[in-house]
Protein backbone atom coordinates (compact mmCIF):
# COMPACT_ATOMS: atom_id res chain seq x y z
CA UNK A 1 0.00 0.00 0.00
CA UNK A 2 3.01 2.62 1.06
CA UNK A 3 5.50 2.73 -1.53
CA UNK A 4 9.07 1.91 0.66
CA UNK A 5 7.22 0.90 3.80
CA UNK A 6 7.85 -2.26 3.02
CA UNK A 7 11.39 -2.13 2.09
CA UNK A 8 12.97 -0.21 4.69
CA UNK A 9 15.71 0.85 2.60
CA UNK A 10 13.96 2.59 -0.18
CA UNK A 11 14.61 5.59 -1.31
CA UNK A 12 12.10 7.40 -3.26
CA UNK A 13 14.16 7.60 -6.94
CA UNK A 14 13.79 11.36 -8.58
CA UNK A 15 10.81 9.71 -11.13
CA UNK A 16 8.80 8.64 -8.16
CA UNK A 17 8.63 12.27 -7.04
CA UNK A 18 8.38 13.69 -10.25
CA UNK A 19 4.91 14.53 -11.04
CA UNK A 20 3.24 13.08 -7.48
CA UNK A 21 1.41 16.15 -6.14
CA UNK A 22 0.86 16.78 -2.50
CA UNK A 23 -2.99 15.81 -1.02
CA UNK A 24 -5.41 17.89 -1.98
CA UNK A 25 -5.59 21.40 0.45
CA UNK A 26 -7.78 22.51 2.84
CA UNK A 27 -7.41 26.09 4.16
CA UNK A 28 -8.15 26.72 7.56
CA UNK A 29 -8.56 30.31 8.65
CA UNK A 30 -8.00 32.45 11.74
CA UNK A 31 -11.70 32.27 12.91
CA UNK A 32 -11.44 28.41 12.90
CA UNK A 33 -7.98 28.00 15.00
CA UNK A 34 -9.40 30.97 17.19
CA UNK A 35 -12.54 28.93 17.73
CA UNK A 36 -10.83 25.38 18.26
CA UNK A 37 -7.39 26.00 19.30
CA UNK A 38 -5.36 22.79 19.53
CA UNK A 39 -8.40 20.94 17.96
CA UNK A 40 -8.46 22.55 15.47
CA UNK A 41 -7.41 19.64 12.93
CA UNK A 42 -9.68 17.56 14.39
CA UNK A 43 -12.44 19.78 13.43
CA UNK A 44 -11.04 19.65 9.96
CA UNK A 45 -11.34 16.01 10.13
CA UNK A 46 -14.45 16.13 10.87
CA UNK A 47 -15.79 18.41 8.25
CA UNK A 48 -14.45 16.74 5.63
CA UNK A 49 -14.87 12.73 6.44
CA UNK A 50 -16.52 12.00 3.39
CA UNK A 51 -15.36 14.71 0.88
CA UNK A 52 -11.70 13.09 -0.40
CA UNK A 53 -11.72 9.68 -1.36
CA UNK A 54 -8.68 8.42 0.13
CA UNK A 55 -9.60 10.14 3.75
CA UNK A 56 -6.25 12.16 3.35
CA UNK A 57 -5.94 15.90 2.66
CA UNK A 58 -3.37 18.86 3.42
CA UNK A 59 -4.43 21.26 6.06
CA UNK A 60 -3.11 24.94 5.50
CA UNK A 61 -2.93 26.64 8.48
CA UNK A 62 -2.60 30.91 8.05
CA UNK A 63 -0.88 29.73 4.67
CA UNK A 64 1.16 27.33 6.19
CA UNK A 65 1.21 23.95 5.24
CA UNK A 66 1.00 22.25 8.58
CA UNK A 67 0.17 18.96 8.38
CA UNK A 68 -1.76 16.10 6.49
CA UNK A 69 -4.88 15.15 8.18
CA UNK A 70 -6.18 11.73 7.62
CA UNK A 71 -9.68 10.83 8.60
CA UNK A 72 -9.66 7.00 6.55
CA UNK A 73 -9.13 4.67 9.56
CA UNK A 74 -7.71 1.98 6.97
CA UNK A 75 -4.58 4.75 5.98
CA UNK A 76 -4.81 5.76 9.55
CA UNK A 77 -2.95 2.15 10.91
CA UNK A 78 -0.63 1.75 7.81
CA UNK A 79 0.71 5.42 8.36
CA UNK A 80 1.09 4.92 12.48
CA UNK A 81 3.16 2.00 11.61
CA UNK A 82 6.68 2.20 12.36
CA UNK A 83 9.23 3.18 9.31
CA UNK A 84 11.97 4.84 7.87
CA UNK A 85 10.06 7.41 6.43
CA UNK A 86 7.99 8.72 9.62
CA UNK A 87 8.25 8.91 13.62
CA UNK A 88 7.06 10.55 16.49
CA UNK A 89 8.82 13.96 15.37
CA UNK A 90 8.64 16.94 17.77
CA UNK A 91 5.15 16.88 18.83
CA UNK A 92 5.86 14.72 22.61
CA UNK A 93 9.09 16.67 22.92
CA UNK A 94 7.04 19.86 22.70
CA UNK A 95 4.40 18.91 25.34
CA UNK A 96 7.12 17.45 27.48
CA UNK A 97 9.08 20.44 27.75
CA UNK A 98 6.30 23.41 26.58
CA UNK A 99 4.48 21.64 29.95
CA UNK A 100 7.44 20.94 32.43
CA UNK A 101 9.10 23.72 31.23
CA UNK A 102 12.54 22.43 30.23
CA UNK A 103 15.37 24.58 28.48
CA UNK A 104 15.62 24.45 25.00
CA UNK A 105 19.24 22.73 25.70
CA UNK A 106 17.52 19.67 27.86
CA UNK A 107 15.21 19.28 24.57
CA UNK A 108 18.29 18.86 22.47
CA UNK A 109 20.20 16.48 24.82
CA UNK A 110 16.58 14.64 24.82
CA UNK A 111 16.68 14.93 21.12
CA UNK A 112 20.25 13.82 20.43
CA UNK A 113 22.10 10.38 20.29
CA UNK A 114 25.10 9.32 21.60
CA UNK A 115 27.72 9.16 18.74
CA UNK A 116 29.66 6.40 20.86
CA UNK A 117 26.92 4.41 21.45
CA UNK A 118 25.81 2.62 18.53
CA UNK A 119 23.19 1.09 20.41
CA UNK A 120 21.57 4.34 21.53
CA UNK A 121 18.17 4.40 19.27
CA UNK A 122 17.29 7.96 20.96
CA UNK A 123 15.12 8.89 23.87
CA UNK A 124 11.76 8.26 22.28
CA UNK A 125 13.02 4.70 21.44
CA UNK A 126 14.12 3.85 24.83
CA UNK A 127 11.22 5.34 26.34
CA UNK A 128 9.19 3.50 24.56
CA UNK A 129 10.97 -0.24 25.13
CA UNK A 130 10.83 0.62 29.37
CA UNK A 131 6.99 1.27 28.70
CA UNK A 132 6.49 -1.91 26.89
CA UNK A 133 8.22 -3.48 29.52
CA UNK A 134 7.23 -2.00 32.61
CA UNK A 135 3.21 -1.81 31.86
CA UNK A 136 2.52 -5.27 30.20
CA UNK A 137 0.06 -7.71 31.43
CA UNK A 138 1.27 -9.87 33.86
CA UNK A 139 3.35 -9.13 36.78
CA UNK A 140 4.33 -5.89 35.98
CA UNK A 141 0.97 -4.39 35.65
CA UNK A 142 -0.03 -5.82 38.73
CA UNK A 143 2.23 -4.43 40.45
CA UNK A 144 1.57 -1.28 39.96
CA UNK A 145 -2.22 -1.65 40.19
CA UNK A 146 -1.32 -2.89 43.84
CA UNK A 147 0.41 0.77 45.00
CA UNK A 148 -2.87 2.08 43.11
CA UNK A 149 -5.18 0.61 45.56
CA UNK A 150 -3.47 0.58 48.64
CA UNK A 151 -3.43 4.33 48.19
CA UNK A 152 -7.50 4.21 47.18
CA UNK A 153 -8.09 1.95 49.89
CA UNK A 154 -8.10 4.22 52.87
CA UNK A 155 -9.08 7.27 50.77
CA UNK A 156 -12.83 5.92 49.76
CA UNK A 157 -13.11 4.81 53.79
CA UNK A 158 -12.15 8.99 54.46
CA UNK A 159 -14.71 9.65 52.08
CA UNK A 160 -17.60 6.64 53.70
CA UNK A 161 -16.74 8.41 57.30
CA UNK A 162 -17.63 11.57 56.22
CA UNK A 163 -21.13 10.39 53.93
CA UNK A 164 -21.57 8.50 57.13
CA UNK A 165 -22.82 11.47 58.88
CA UNK A 166 -25.71 12.71 56.91
CA UNK A 167 -28.02 10.01 56.68
CA UNK A 168 -30.05 11.48 54.23
CA UNK A 169 -27.14 11.50 51.95
CA UNK A 170 -24.35 13.84 51.60
CA UNK A 171 -22.92 16.25 48.87
CA UNK A 172 -19.96 15.89 47.28
CA UNK A 173 -18.14 17.19 44.89
CA UNK A 174 -17.03 14.26 42.62
CA UNK A 175 -15.04 15.93 40.49
CA UNK A 176 -12.67 17.42 43.59
CA UNK A 177 -12.55 14.05 44.80
CA UNK A 178 -11.39 12.35 41.81
CA UNK A 179 -8.94 14.59 41.23
CA UNK A 180 -7.50 14.18 44.56
CA UNK A 181 -7.88 10.75 45.04
CA UNK A 182 -6.43 9.30 41.29
CA UNK A 183 -3.54 12.01 41.91
CA UNK A 184 -2.68 10.49 44.92
CA UNK A 185 -3.44 6.69 43.89
CA UNK A 186 -1.97 6.45 40.80
CA UNK A 187 1.23 8.76 41.74
CA UNK A 188 1.88 5.98 44.07
CA UNK A 189 1.58 3.69 41.71
CA UNK A 190 4.10 4.78 39.57
CA UNK A 191 6.81 7.10 42.29
CA UNK A 192 5.95 4.71 45.15
CA UNK A 193 4.53 5.33 48.94
CA UNK A 194 7.18 8.10 48.94
CA UNK A 195 5.99 9.66 46.37
CA UNK A 196 5.30 13.82 45.94
CA UNK A 197 1.61 13.59 46.01
CA UNK A 198 1.46 11.13 49.20
CA UNK A 199 3.50 12.81 51.15
CA UNK A 200 2.11 16.35 50.97
CA UNK A 201 -1.54 15.78 50.54
CA UNK A 202 -1.65 19.06 49.11
CA UNK A 203 0.31 19.12 45.91
CA UNK A 204 -2.83 17.27 44.13
CA UNK A 205 -4.52 21.46 44.41
CA UNK A 206 -1.40 22.39 42.32
CA UNK A 207 -1.73 19.89 39.88
CA UNK A 208 -5.51 21.43 39.44
CA UNK A 209 -4.33 24.86 38.92
CA UNK A 210 -1.77 24.09 36.62
CA UNK A 211 -4.48 21.54 34.49
CA UNK A 212 -7.33 24.15 34.79
CA UNK A 213 -4.96 26.95 33.32
CA UNK A 214 -2.62 25.44 30.83
CA UNK A 215 -2.73 26.82 27.49
CA UNK A 216 0.82 25.26 25.28
CA UNK A 217 0.86 29.08 23.21
CA UNK A 218 0.65 30.67 26.53
CA UNK A 219 3.92 28.64 28.01
CA UNK A 220 5.93 29.18 24.54
CA UNK A 221 5.92 33.47 25.16
CA UNK A 222 6.38 34.18 28.53
CA UNK A 223 5.62 33.15 32.20
CA UNK A 224 3.69 37.01 32.78
CA UNK A 225 0.57 35.57 30.94
CA UNK A 226 0.69 32.33 32.87
CA UNK A 227 1.89 33.04 36.28
CA UNK A 228 -0.97 31.13 38.22
CA UNK A 229 -0.28 27.92 36.30
CA UNK A 230 3.71 28.43 36.15
CA UNK A 231 3.81 29.37 40.13
CA UNK A 232 1.57 25.96 40.73
CA UNK A 233 4.27 23.60 38.29
CA UNK A 234 7.18 25.25 40.72
CA UNK A 235 5.48 23.88 43.24
CA UNK A 236 5.52 20.33 41.78
CA UNK A 237 8.97 20.71 39.95
CA UNK A 238 10.01 22.15 43.86
CA UNK A 239 8.54 18.64 45.19
CA UNK A 240 9.85 16.32 42.96
CA UNK A 241 13.10 17.62 42.72
CA UNK A 242 13.13 17.15 46.69
CA UNK A 243 11.80 13.60 46.13
CA UNK A 244 14.77 12.99 43.76
CA UNK A 245 17.31 14.98 45.87
CA UNK A 246 16.44 12.16 49.22
CA UNK A 247 19.75 11.47 50.62
CA UNK A 248 18.39 8.78 52.12
CA UNK A 249 17.02 7.06 48.87
CA UNK A 250 14.14 5.81 50.57
CA UNK A 251 11.67 7.70 47.89
CA UNK A 252 13.39 6.28 44.94
CA UNK A 253 14.07 3.15 46.04
CA UNK A 254 10.07 2.12 46.54
CA UNK A 255 9.25 3.69 43.62
CA UNK A 256 7.85 1.03 40.61
CA UNK A 257 9.84 -0.69 38.00
CA UNK A 258 8.47 1.79 35.74
CA UNK A 259 9.75 5.08 37.57
CA UNK A 260 13.36 3.41 38.24
CA UNK A 261 13.38 2.87 34.07
CA UNK A 262 12.41 6.34 33.58
CA UNK A 263 14.68 7.71 35.70
CA UNK A 264 17.80 5.41 34.32
CA UNK A 265 16.56 6.87 30.55
CA UNK A 266 17.10 10.41 32.22
CA UNK A 267 19.88 10.35 33.71
CA UNK A 268 21.77 7.90 31.11
CA UNK A 269 21.40 11.84 28.65
CA UNK A 270 22.46 13.79 31.82
CA UNK A 271 19.74 15.07 32.95
CA UNK A 272 19.86 17.12 36.63
CA UNK A 273 17.47 16.04 39.24
CA UNK A 274 15.77 19.36 38.73
CA UNK A 275 15.18 18.55 35.10
CA UNK A 276 13.68 14.59 36.05
CA UNK A 277 11.47 16.87 38.21
CA UNK A 278 10.22 18.75 35.18
CA UNK A 279 9.92 15.57 33.13
CA UNK A 280 7.78 13.97 36.33
CA UNK A 281 5.88 17.05 36.38
CA UNK A 282 4.95 16.89 32.95
CA UNK A 283 3.86 12.75 32.72
CA UNK A 284 1.32 13.27 36.06
CA UNK A 285 -0.79 15.01 33.34
CA UNK A 286 -1.66 11.94 31.33
CA UNK A 287 -1.20 9.30 33.81
CA UNK A 288 -4.21 11.52 36.20
CA UNK A 289 -6.52 11.45 32.87
CA UNK A 290 -8.08 8.22 34.84
CA UNK A 291 -9.70 10.95 37.13
CA UNK A 292 -11.69 12.71 34.30
CA UNK A 293 -12.22 9.65 32.82
CA UNK A 294 -14.17 8.13 35.68
CA UNK A 295 -15.96 11.28 36.68
CA UNK A 296 -17.46 10.92 32.71
CA UNK A 297 -18.32 7.42 32.90
CA UNK A 298 -20.12 8.15 36.50
CA UNK A 299 -22.67 10.42 34.61
CA UNK A 300 -23.07 8.66 31.74
CA UNK A 301 -23.98 5.77 33.48
CA UNK A 302 -27.06 7.97 35.79
CA UNK A 303 -27.86 9.65 32.57
CA UNK A 304 -29.63 6.10 31.87
CA UNK A 305 -32.33 5.17 33.77
CA UNK A 306 -31.68 1.67 35.10
CA UNK A 307 -28.09 1.24 34.48
CA UNK A 308 -26.82 2.25 37.54
CA UNK A 309 -28.67 -1.12 39.30
CA UNK A 310 -27.19 -3.13 36.76
CA UNK A 311 -23.62 -2.45 37.18
CA UNK A 312 -24.01 -3.10 40.68
CA UNK A 313 -25.90 -6.19 40.15
CA UNK A 314 -22.89 -7.02 37.91
CA UNK A 315 -20.13 -5.85 40.31
CA UNK A 316 -22.13 -8.02 43.08
CA UNK A 317 -22.36 -11.09 41.08
CA UNK A 318 -19.36 -11.53 39.09
CA UNK A 319 -16.70 -10.40 41.40
CA UNK A 320 -16.10 -12.73 44.61
CA UNK A 321 -17.36 -11.84 47.49
CA UNK A 322 -14.38 -12.82 50.32
CA UNK A 323 -14.59 -12.98 53.94
CA UNK A 324 -11.83 -11.25 54.87
CA UNK A 325 -10.72 -10.09 59.06
CA UNK A 326 -11.47 -6.97 60.06
CA UNK A 327 -8.89 -6.13 62.86
CA UNK A 328 -11.22 -2.87 64.40
CA UNK A 329 -13.95 -5.18 65.00
CA UNK A 330 -12.77 -8.83 65.72
CA UNK A 331 -14.99 -10.35 62.75
CA UNK A 332 -14.78 -11.05 59.35
CA UNK A 333 -16.55 -8.70 56.56
CA UNK A 334 -17.11 -9.62 53.07
CA UNK A 335 -14.97 -7.73 50.78
CA UNK A 336 -14.52 -7.81 46.74
CA UNK A 337 -11.21 -7.60 45.40
CA UNK A 338 -12.56 -4.69 42.61
CA UNK A 339 -8.97 -4.29 40.70
CA UNK A 340 -10.45 -7.16 39.05
CA UNK A 341 -13.30 -5.58 37.57
CA UNK A 342 -12.43 -5.50 34.52
CA UNK A 343 -11.88 -9.05 34.21
CA UNK A 344 -15.11 -9.76 35.77
CA UNK A 345 -17.54 -7.05 34.56
CA UNK A 346 -18.10 -7.29 30.86
CA UNK A 347 -21.32 -4.63 30.90
CA UNK A 348 -19.12 -2.05 32.87
CA UNK A 349 -15.88 -2.51 30.86
CA UNK A 350 -18.13 -1.92 27.77
CA UNK A 351 -19.29 1.47 29.09
CA UNK A 352 -15.79 2.54 29.96
CA UNK A 353 -14.90 1.85 26.39
CA UNK A 354 -17.60 3.70 24.90
CA UNK A 355 -17.17 6.67 27.16
CA UNK A 356 -13.60 7.12 26.07
CA UNK A 357 -14.76 6.91 22.21
CA UNK A 358 -16.83 10.12 23.52
CA UNK A 359 -14.46 12.24 25.52
CA UNK A 360 -11.02 11.57 24.00
CA UNK A 361 -9.69 12.81 20.63
CA UNK A 362 -7.55 9.48 20.13
CA UNK A 363 -5.26 11.36 17.63
CA UNK A 364 -2.00 9.79 16.83
CA UNK A 365 0.72 12.09 15.05
CA UNK A 366 3.91 11.15 13.13
CA UNK A 367 5.95 13.35 10.85
CA UNK A 368 7.12 13.02 7.84
CA UNK A 369 11.11 12.12 7.87
CA UNK A 370 11.87 12.56 4.42
CA UNK A 371 9.98 13.15 0.72
CA UNK A 372 8.67 10.23 -0.44
CA UNK A 373 4.81 8.61 -2.08
CA UNK A 374 1.90 7.37 -0.77
CA UNK A 375 0.42 5.02 -3.51
CA UNK A 376 -3.24 4.06 -2.87
CA UNK A 377 -4.13 1.67 -5.04
CA UNK A 378 -7.75 1.37 -3.96
CA UNK A 379 -10.39 4.06 -3.34
CA UNK A 380 -11.62 3.80 0.19
CA UNK A 381 -14.53 5.89 -0.09
CA UNK A 382 -16.55 5.73 -3.22
CA UNK A 383 -17.36 3.29 -5.71
CA UNK A 384 -15.34 5.66 -8.79
CA UNK A 385 -12.39 7.08 -6.83
CA UNK A 386 -8.82 6.67 -8.79
CA UNK A 387 -5.58 5.12 -7.74
CA UNK A 388 -3.40 8.35 -6.37
CA UNK A 389 0.02 8.75 -5.81
CA UNK A 390 0.54 11.39 -3.19
CA UNK A 391 3.87 13.11 -2.45
CA UNK A 392 4.70 13.76 1.48
CA UNK A 393 7.33 16.04 2.28
CA UNK A 394 9.86 16.38 4.76
CA UNK A 395 8.74 17.96 8.04
CA UNK A 396 5.32 17.84 8.15
CA UNK A 397 3.36 16.19 10.62
CA UNK A 398 0.51 13.21 9.69
CA UNK A 399 -2.35 13.79 12.30
CA UNK A 400 -4.54 10.81 12.37
CA UNK A 401 -8.02 12.03 13.88
CA UNK A 402 -9.85 9.38 16.03
CA UNK A 403 -12.61 11.98 16.64
CA UNK A 404 -13.43 11.96 12.92
CA UNK A 405 -13.39 8.03 12.94
CA UNK A 406 -15.50 7.37 16.26
CA UNK A 407 -17.68 10.26 14.80
CA UNK A 408 -17.88 8.34 11.50
CA UNK A 409 -21.81 6.79 10.81
CA UNK A 410 -20.43 4.46 8.80
CA UNK A 411 -18.22 3.04 11.56
CA UNK A 412 -20.85 3.56 14.64
CA UNK A 413 -24.42 3.90 14.20
CA UNK A 414 -25.94 6.65 15.81
CA UNK A 415 -22.39 7.60 16.71
CA UNK A 416 -23.05 10.69 19.08
CA UNK A 417 -25.52 8.58 21.06
CA UNK A 418 -24.03 6.53 24.33
CA UNK A 419 -24.70 2.98 23.66
CA UNK A 420 -23.64 1.20 27.15
CA UNK A 421 -23.51 -1.84 25.61
CA UNK A 422 -21.56 -0.88 22.02
CA UNK A 423 -18.56 -3.24 22.93
CA UNK A 424 -19.80 -5.93 24.88
CA UNK A 425 -17.66 -8.71 24.09
CA UNK A 426 -14.81 -6.64 23.17
CA UNK A 427 -11.68 -7.06 25.86
CA UNK A 428 -9.26 -4.88 24.10
CA UNK A 429 -11.00 -3.01 21.35
CA UNK A 430 -7.31 -1.39 20.72
CA UNK A 431 -6.00 -4.57 19.52
CA UNK A 432 -9.00 -6.05 18.30
CA UNK A 433 -10.59 -3.53 16.31
CA UNK A 434 -7.46 -1.21 16.00
CA UNK A 435 -8.76 0.70 12.90
CA UNK A 436 -12.07 1.95 14.83
CA UNK A 437 -10.89 1.84 18.47
CA UNK A 438 -8.91 5.17 17.70
CA UNK A 439 -8.74 6.45 21.86
CA UNK A 440 -5.36 5.02 22.14
CA UNK A 441 -3.95 5.48 18.82
CA UNK A 442 -1.64 3.08 17.92
CA UNK A 443 -1.11 2.41 20.59
CA UNK A 444 -0.82 3.89 24.03
CA UNK A 445 1.49 2.35 26.22
CA UNK A 446 -0.32 2.91 29.42
CA UNK A 447 -3.98 2.15 28.13
CA UNK A 448 -4.05 -1.13 30.46
CA UNK A 449 -3.53 1.02 33.75
CA UNK A 450 -6.39 3.55 32.23
CA UNK A 451 -8.99 1.09 31.89
CA UNK A 452 -8.21 -0.96 35.11
CA UNK A 453 -7.90 1.76 37.64
CA UNK A 454 -11.12 3.62 35.67
CA UNK A 455 -13.29 0.19 35.98
CA UNK A 456 -11.62 -0.33 39.33
CA UNK A 457 -12.46 3.32 40.69
CA UNK A 458 -16.12 3.50 39.36
CA UNK A 459 -16.47 -0.37 40.89
CA UNK A 460 -15.42 1.07 44.17
CA UNK A 461 -17.44 4.21 44.26
CA UNK A 462 -20.95 1.93 43.13
CA UNK A 463 -19.82 -0.35 45.26
CA UNK A 464 -19.31 1.64 48.37
CA UNK A 465 -22.10 4.57 47.90
CA UNK A 466 -25.97 4.94 46.58
CA UNK A 467 -25.92 8.12 44.30
CA UNK A 468 -29.20 9.44 45.10
CA UNK A 469 -31.19 11.71 42.38
CA UNK A 470 -30.17 15.26 42.81
CA UNK A 471 -31.93 17.78 45.02
CA UNK A 472 -35.12 19.47 43.89
CA UNK A 473 -33.22 22.51 43.05
CA UNK A 474 -29.92 20.40 42.29
CA UNK A 475 -28.99 19.77 38.68
CA UNK A 476 -27.51 16.04 37.71
CA UNK A 477 -24.22 15.41 37.08
CA UNK A 478 -23.02 17.08 33.78
CA UNK A 479 -22.09 15.51 30.89
CA UNK A 480 -18.53 15.89 28.90
CA UNK A 481 -18.86 18.88 26.50
CA UNK A 482 -16.53 18.21 23.84
CA UNK A 483 -16.50 21.80 22.23
CA UNK A 484 -15.08 22.85 25.32
CA UNK A 485 -12.32 20.51 25.01
CA UNK A 486 -8.76 21.04 24.73
CA UNK A 487 -5.48 18.86 23.33
CA UNK A 488 -3.44 18.79 26.52
CA UNK A 489 -6.35 17.26 28.90
CA UNK A 490 -6.55 13.80 27.50
CA UNK A 491 -10.29 12.89 28.30
CA UNK A 492 -13.13 15.95 28.61
CA UNK A 493 -12.86 17.56 31.34
CA UNK A 494 -16.60 17.96 33.45
CA UNK A 495 -17.95 21.74 32.31
CA UNK A 496 -20.95 22.03 34.36
CA UNK A 497 -22.32 20.58 38.14
CA UNK A 498 -19.85 17.77 39.69
CA UNK A 499 -21.85 17.13 42.84
CA UNK A 500 -23.33 14.27 43.16
CA UNK A 501 -25.85 13.06 46.68
CA UNK A 502 -24.50 9.95 48.17
CA UNK A 503 -25.85 7.99 50.30
CA UNK A 504 -23.16 5.22 52.27
CA UNK A 505 -24.34 1.51 50.69
CA UNK A 506 -25.30 -1.32 52.76
CA UNK A 507 -22.07 -2.75 53.45
CA UNK A 508 -19.81 -4.56 51.46
CA UNK A 509 -16.12 -3.45 51.92
CA UNK A 510 -14.07 -2.79 48.77
CA UNK A 511 -10.52 -4.10 50.37
CA UNK A 512 -8.21 -5.13 48.03
CA UNK A 513 -7.72 -9.13 48.17
CA UNK A 514 -5.45 -9.19 45.22
CA UNK A 515 -3.21 -6.55 46.95
CA UNK A 516 -2.05 -8.66 49.58
CA UNK A 517 -1.79 -11.73 47.21
CA UNK A 518 0.07 -9.77 45.22
CA UNK A 519 2.35 -8.20 48.04
CA UNK A 520 2.83 -11.94 49.18
CA UNK A 521 3.98 -12.96 45.95
C1 LIG B 1 -7.33 8.35 29.09
C2 LIG B 1 -6.01 8.40 29.18
C3 LIG B 1 -5.07 8.23 28.03
C4 LIG B 1 -5.31 8.37 26.69
C5 LIG B 1 -6.63 8.74 25.99
C6 LIG B 1 -4.06 8.12 26.02
C7 LIG B 1 -3.90 8.17 24.63
C8 LIG B 1 -2.67 8.04 24.00
C9 LIG B 1 -2.47 8.22 22.58
C10 LIG B 1 -3.57 8.60 21.58
C11 LIG B 1 -1.16 7.99 22.34
C12 LIG B 1 -0.47 8.12 20.98
C13 LIG B 1 -0.24 6.78 20.36
C14 LIG B 1 0.31 6.95 18.96
O1 LIG B 1 1.39 7.51 18.80
O2 LIG B 1 -0.38 6.57 18.01
C15 LIG B 1 -0.52 7.67 23.58
C16 LIG B 1 0.81 7.37 23.73
C17 LIG B 1 1.40 7.01 24.92
N1 LIG B 1 0.79 6.93 26.16
FE1 LIG B 1 -1.16 7.30 26.56
N2 LIG B 1 -3.10 7.84 26.95
C18 LIG B 1 -3.67 7.88 28.19
C19 LIG B 1 -3.05 7.64 29.42
C20 LIG B 1 -1.76 7.18 29.55
C21 LIG B 1 -1.16 6.78 30.80
C22 LIG B 1 -1.90 6.74 32.15
C23 LIG B 1 0.14 6.42 30.53
C24 LIG B 1 1.24 5.90 31.43
C25 LIG B 1 1.07 5.33 32.57
C26 LIG B 1 0.34 6.58 29.10
C27 LIG B 1 1.52 6.30 28.44
C28 LIG B 1 1.72 6.51 27.09
C29 LIG B 1 3.01 6.32 26.41
C30 LIG B 1 4.31 5.88 27.07
C31 LIG B 1 2.80 6.63 25.06
C32 LIG B 1 3.85 6.58 23.93
C33 LIG B 1 3.64 5.30 23.16
C34 LIG B 1 4.83 4.87 22.33
O3 LIG B 1 5.98 5.19 22.66
O4 LIG B 1 4.58 4.13 21.35
N3 LIG B 1 -0.83 7.04 28.55
N4 LIG B 1 -1.46 7.70 24.59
Amino acid sequence: LLRGRHNPHHQPADHELHGAIEPPLVRVGVRDLLQHGTRVLDKVAVDNLDRFPHGIFTASILGWRAAYVVNDSHLTTVLQAKSKHRDFGWVPFFFLCNMGGLASKTVARLQSRDPKDADDAGFNADFHDLHVRELALGAPHQSVMAEFAAAWDPLLDSLRASVQAGSAGAEVDLWRWLRKAVAISVSRAAWGPRSPFSTDPALWEHFCTFADHYHPLKYMTSSVYAWRGVRARDAMVDAFERYYLDEAGSGRDSASRLSKARDRSLEKRGLSHREMARCAMSMCVGQFTPAAVTFDVIAYILSCPGLMDRIRHEVRSYIPLINTPDTTTNSRKPTIDITRASDTCPLLLSIVHEVLRLVTLGVTVRSVLHDHTLTLPLPTKGPSSPKATYRLRKGRLIWSSGLAIHGSPAHFPSPQTFDPERFLGCRFPETQVPGLFRVFGGVCLGRHIVRDVTTAAVASLISAFEFLPAAADGAPLCLPNLDRFTFDQGAAHPRGNTVARLRVGDGVSILWEGVQDWRRG
